[in-house]
């Protein structure tokens, strides 16, 4: 069942806490209720989506950046970015990040995972060996529109009785010819891929995404909402984990299957003991958060604040990878007015589309931000590998990616209000550049220091340049003859190497890719905070399920990489505790204890008044 506040829980033993309900958490947890009589709770802290038309509808994704769906961080000042902080969203949803994303589908290439195989020393990580799972959480469904997709993905790669929704764009784009085209015109360089989840990333070709009949499928929609009917599944949301407390100890070795929380910074707070696991999933944002809070980091960071080190890991919170985004704006010619342009501009125009959408799920609403992109790598010859080690998995692993957008798009600058453009999107997707995640203060109320320290690496900085100076050349293709006009903006005045690092370093934001910041490595290994089954080093029955697990960023846009995660895991775990696990006999079995008395104020919100925020938003931007 959905609870709403703490003190509703209903008495029960819970075998495992899951913390929070994105792609990780949702996935594991709803997979382990799978065994009946194993008691499953999800403790997020993010609000309620249902009904929630921006949460439904895929077009407005976008529109629910800087909402109160968003836990609207910020980051540290970059120096990759002149300095600049920005805004770093997260979803603070059930359903976490999976309720406002973007929605695309993309697996990562047989490399990334081979790669994660190879530094935890578990195949079982590695692609051939994920591929079951691949398969196990996805269902491919027809487009919004139904169209025959002939040639725009392998059907046979695909699972077709999953739980999560996966289909192609279901609205046609005028531009949708102008890009395939430019792969006929120009194959060498850019050469078309039918499916970039093959394992080979690489190329040009059709965006997939987790939509199902025109409609967003999350971890909400697709693992936590079905198993809510069952008895042995209960949410709690509108409420903070605020640390793990340990519980005993096993063989000398500090057992953490205590949770502490609260539904505000005032209280009331509440503890509860798992009988099996706490499984974090709270992201990577955070998870390190967490973890140092409750006493497992670097004994350094943690005296100062006054916080007691419980397990002395100095690699919480490090190795953090993001993806650096820009978006770069051309004007076009058209009779046809572009798509995001013709909604932005025009609120009438929008209004109908809502409409449509409310009626049939069709029409443009049904579309993500993009109908096309592909994955590109450097040459071998680039003169950054003369002294630098290329960062990629491998070559099935782009450097970049591009992406192609039906009108103007930016999370840096607003868009004009008039005009009609097209946008090249873009991204840094094998990075050099590491971040940290580190506590601020000591409440778990207050957002961490983040900083993904986007494009700091001379690599980094490099594939951006050189990412533009391709996307220019491809956008220079006979397709886009007559189309496409002229860089717009900043943009414009980007054209020596040395204008196009600094445009990219004024306007370049995030994709908001985080992982890595609690990473996996081998079991005997003294680097990373997670051994190979997610277990956290140094500790007893305690488990990370969500990105921050990742060793390496995946050259993908992650959520898939993350749900896959989460289903082995699910499996590492329930083949764990159907052979006679051990049981910390401190585990509690009782209601949650309120150790404070001061009741809390309530999130609580009128649904009405907040979608004409959204809408407004969306309108505007
Ligand atoms: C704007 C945006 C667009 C994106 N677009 C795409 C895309 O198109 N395709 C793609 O593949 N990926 C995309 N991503 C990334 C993708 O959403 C994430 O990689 C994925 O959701 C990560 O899963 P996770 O389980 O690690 O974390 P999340 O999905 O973020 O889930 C973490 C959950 O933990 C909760 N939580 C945090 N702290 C606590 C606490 N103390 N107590 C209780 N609960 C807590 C959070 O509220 C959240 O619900 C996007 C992300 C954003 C923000």
């Amino acid at each position: 069942a959905l609870y709403t506040h703490p003190s509703d829980l209903p008495q029960k033993n819970y075998d495992f806490i899951v913390v929070g309900s994105g792609a990780g958490g949702g996935a594991v947890a709803s997979r382990l209720s799978e065994v009946s009589g194993v008691n499953v709770l999800v403790i997020e802290a993010g609000i309620n989506v249902d009904g929630v038309i921006p949460t439904e509808v895929p077009f407005l994704g976008p529109s629910l950046i800087g909402t109160p769906f968003d836990w609207n961080f910020t980051t540290t000042p970059q120096t990759g970015l002149d300095g600049r902080s920005i805004l770093y969203s997260r979803g603070f949803a059930l359903g976490g990040s999976t309720s406002i994303h973007f929605m695309v589908y993309t697996r990562g290439s047989q490399d990334d995972f081979d790669r994660w195989a190879n530094v935890t020393g578990d195949s079982g990580w590695s692609w051939q060996a994920l591929q079951p799972y691949f398969k196990k959480m996805e269902k491919l469904v027809t487009p919004a529109d139904n169209h025959n997709t002939t040639g725009e993905l392998v059907t046979s790669l695909h699972g077709d009785s999953g739980p999560l929704s996966v289909s192609l764009p279901g609205f046609p784009l005028v531009t949708d010819s102008k890009v395939i085209g430019a792969t006929s015109d120009l194959p060498a360089q850019f050469p078309f891929n039918e499916d970039m989840n093959s394992g080979n990333t690489i190329g040009i070709g059709w965006v997939q995404y987790t939509i199902d009949n025109g409609e967003r499928a999350s971890s909400y929609t697709a693992y936590i909402k079905p198993a809510l009917a069952r008895s042995n599944f209960d949410v709690l949301i509108n409420t903070r984990v605020t640390k793990v407390i340990q519980t005993g100890n096993e063989s000398g070795v500090p057992i953490f299957r205590g949770v502490q929380f609260a539904p505000s910074s005032s209280g009331p707070f509440y503890s509860l003991n798992a009988t099996k696991e706490v499984i974090l999933s709270a992201g990577a944002v955070q998870t390190p958060q967490i973890l140092l809070l409750s006493g497992i980091g670097s004994s350094k960071d943690l005296q100062p604040l006054g916080i007691n080190t419980i397990v002395d890991n100095p690699n919480v919170g490090t190795n953090f990878q993001d993806h650096a985004l820009l978006s770069s704006p051309f004007t076009v010619n058209t009779t046809a007015q572009t798509t995001f342009d013709a909604i932005g501009q025009n609120a009438t125009f929008a209004g109908e589309l809502l409409s449509q959408w409310q009626s049939s799920r069709t029409g443009e609403f049904v579309l993500g931000p993009a109908n096309q992109l592909g994955w590109l790598r450097l040459p071998s010859n680039a003169s950054i590998f003369d002294n630098t080690t290329d960062p990629s998995a491998g070559p099935t692993s782009g450097h970049y990616e591009l992406i192609f957008t039906d009108g103007f798009v930016s999370f840096a600058v607003p868009s004009p209000s008039s005009g009609q453009f097209f946008s090249l999107f873009t991204n840094v997707v094998s990075p050099s550049s590491r971040g940290t995640i580190k506590l601020n203060t000591t409440s778990p109320f207050d957002a961490p220091l983040i900083d993904p320290g986007l494009l700091s690496s001379d690599f980094d900085i490099f594939t951006m340049r050189e990412a533009i100076k391709a996307g220019k050349q491809f956008l220079g293709a006979k397709s886009f003859d007559g189309f496409i006009l002229e860089p717009f903006g900043a943009f414009a005045d980007a054209v020596t190497d040395d204008q196009i690092e600094a445009y990219a370093r004024n306007f370049t934001t995030t994709v908001w890719h985080p992982t890595c910041s609690a990473s996996m490595t081998a079991r005997n290994s003294s680097q990373g905070v997670l051994n190979p089954d997610l277990t956290v080093k140094g500790t007893v029955g305690l488990r990370v399920v969500d990105a921050s697990a990742f060793p390496f960023v995946t050259a993908s846009h992650p959520q898939t990489a993350v749900y896959v995660l989460a289903e082995r895991a699910a499996d590492l775990i329930k083949a764990d505790y159907a052979s006679n696990a051990t049981q910390d006999p401190s585990s509690s079995t009782s209601k949650p204890n309120a150790a404070t008395g001061v009741s809390s104020g309530s999130d609580t919100m009128l649904i009405g008044s907040l979608l004409a925020t959204l809408m407004t938003y969306v309108f505007l931007h």
